[in-house]
């Protein structure tokens, strides 16, 4: 898997040649390439941005370096094996299918952009040529998409084979098709006891039965409390 961010701060995504993305980096399964959209400007100040037409506050992001920096990094041929991920408050949610869906593409192109967004002009243009993908982390705005493209990166990544260490850790997880898309139950670790509370008795039994049992009735609970849209069959 190839991953490009065009961004006007690269530097964001130095954090990811560490950790479990460093080593899918320095184990070949990941490529990760960094670009500055200022290096396709021509003028002296390296203007990415311009005043919004039709007035209101702020600057939008002019689409020429965009445009050039997809025919750098893409070619004018349509690819839609092309995966290009816009971070966006005005996005379609990001959730776990979306993260599952692109662990599966070779290549992803993240937009990062800045100010008040990017000229729409650059996402219609990319939509006749790649799959794009307007996505949103939540509810929130954010000074850029950087920091979601890092949060979105991290969702997808370790979700390709070879990444993580033990891939059955996948299969409990919240949001997991084994865990019924809940929300994943609480876990314990020793010491069976800690500052007066104990682990619960049921996972100190070494009944897998009734712990399996109670592990399902504690993501349903919890499901129920904190995410009740989650669940389809109430
Ligand atoms: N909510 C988001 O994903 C976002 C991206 C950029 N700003 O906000």
């Amino acid at each position: 898997m190839r991953l490009d961010y065009l961004t006007i701060f690269p530097e964001f995504f130095d954090v990811l040649g560490i950790s479990l993305l460093g080593k899918a980096v320095d184990n070949g399964i990941v490529d990760i390439h960094a670009h500055d959209l200022r290096t396709w400007t021509h003028d002296r100040h390296r203007t990415v941005d311009d005043t919004p037409c039709g007035g209101g506050a702020g600057m939008v992001m002019k689409p020429d370096p965009w445009g050039e920096a997809f025919d750098d990094l893409l070619g004018a041929d349509p690819d839609p094996s092309v995966h290009v991920v816009i971070p966006t408050p005005s996005g379609t949610p990001f959730r776990q299918d979306d993260a599952a869906q692109l662990s599966h593409a070779d290549r992803i192109v993240f937009c990062c952009g800045r100010y008040e967004g990017i000229d729409h002009r650059v996402i219609d243009y990319a939509s006749e040529h790649w799959s794009v993908h307007e996505l949103s982390l939540g509810d929130y705005v954010l000074n850029g998409g950087e920091v979601a493209a890092l949060a979105m990166t991290e969702a997808i990544v370790r979700l390709v084979p070879g990444v993580l260490g033990n891939p059955e850790s996948l299969s409990e997880e919240s949001y997991s098709q084994d865990q019924e898309g809940l929300l994943e139950y609480p876990v314990y670790t020793r010491p069976a006891s800690w500052r007066g509370w104990d682990v619960p008795e049921v996972l100190m039994s070494g009944h897998h039965g009734h712990i399996a049992q109670w592990r399902r009735e504690q993501s349903r609970e919890l499901t129920r409390r904190r995410r009740p849209d989650l669940l389809t069959d109430e």
